[in-house]
């Protein structure tokens, strides 16, 4: 939340050009609050753990939050009962006459495929263009966030020769941004995937910046300078045992896999993972919500177009 202030309060101006959030008492005076409104497209098979996951980052702010879980029409889910969609879920079309203060793509475990051979690629197309027009801002996650930067910019994905697994160290590219507000210099990031986005490919497009990225692990966060779509190559949302559920399920597998990086302690999978992410994550989640949907989105919810004021 932001610290109201006296509007000529010195601090005012050196806290402003910090990032730091303040508000003046003329703007706090004149601000109406309600809840936000948010979607969860969750393409993820083990949907209820992405959905706890996602939920505890998106609870641990003062904001009330709204929430809309959506999953892709044009799939049936494997591994999801039936029962659990109709009961929790809508799909685009029951919602795609609505607005959204904000919106979330989830990854999805088809990163070795094609995009078009994708069964809801058509779909989620259609979602990511209604996102434009429809939701102040959307936060994608992983597979989802390199759906979205090949979708809107035509960025491709690259496969790695072994998977990118486990906690690397990341770095903050640009200073006083609002998404990294309050990140440290160095601060660890979990990454699970076997393909990549590259440097290159995002620089040559003009509404895209790097935000972080790690030497190891590569790009990080991506967002248009607009602020209205934020691309999230890892899962700082993952629980402590997530990477360790993969992990063994892959070895039970017979699958040629490696341990996940700095992740058990003394990078010994008989002992239990060291949680080193959790504080970023937290604060990445906050710092969208705040800053990017709730300063940003209009109080009427049909003003949302697709260009901001
Ligand atoms: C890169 C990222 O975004 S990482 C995020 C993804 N991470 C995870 O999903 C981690 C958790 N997932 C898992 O552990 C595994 O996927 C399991 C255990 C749930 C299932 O594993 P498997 O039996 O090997 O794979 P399965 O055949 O069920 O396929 C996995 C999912 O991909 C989906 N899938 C496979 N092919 C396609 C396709 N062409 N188009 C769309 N979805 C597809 C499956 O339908 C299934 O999803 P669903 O349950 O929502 O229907
Ligand atoms: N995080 C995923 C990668 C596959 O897309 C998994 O291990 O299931």
């Amino acid at each position: 939340m932001p610290v109201k202030i006296p509007d000529n309060l010195p601090a005012t101006e050196v806290l402003n050009k910090e990032n730091i959030f303040v508000m003046t008492q003329s703007r706090a005076l004149t601000q109406d609050i309600r809840a936000l409104k948010i979607g969860i497209l969750n393409l993820m098979p083990t949907k209820i753990t992405t959905e706890i996951q996602i939920l505890r980052m998106l609870g641990n702010s003062p904001l009330q939050v709204d929430i809309v879980l959506l999953h892709p029409k044009s799939h049936t889910s494997k591994n999801t009962p039936e029962k659990h969609l109709t009961t929790f879920y809508k799909t685009f079309d029951d919602v795609k006459h609505q607005k959204f203060d904000g919106l979330i793509i989830t990854g999805a475990p088809v990163e070795h495929l094609a995009f078009e051979a994708v069964t809801y690629w058509e779909e989620l197309k259609k979602i990511m263009d209604w996102s434009l027009e429809n939701v102040t801002s959307t936060f994608h996650i992983c597979w989802g966030a390199q759906a979205g930067l090949y979708h809107h910019f035509g960025v491709p994905k690259y496969p790695l020769d072994s998977k990118m697994f486990g906690i690397f160290p990341h770095t903050v590219n640009k200073k006083n941004v609002k998404l990294l507000r309050g990140f440290d210099d160095h601060y660890s990031a979990p990454h699970s995937r076997h393909t990549e986005v590259r440097r290159q490919d995002i620089e040559k497009v003009p509404e895209l910046e790097i935000l972080s990225e790690s030497e190891e692990s590569g790009i990080y966060i991506v967002a248009t300078k607009d602020g209205r779509q934020i691309f999230v190559t890892g899962h700082s949302e993952y629980d402590p045992t997530t990477l360790k559920a993969e992990y063994d399920r892959d070895v039970s597998a017979g699958k040629d896999i490696e341990m996940p990086k700095n992740y058990f302690a003394g990078d010994d999978p008989t002992k239990p993972p060291i949680v080193t992410w959790r504080s970023h994550a937290n604060l990445l989640f906050a710092n969208w919500l705040n800053y990017y949907v709730y300063q940003e989105t209009p109080y009427d919810l049909n003003e949302i177009t697709g260009s901001f004021s």
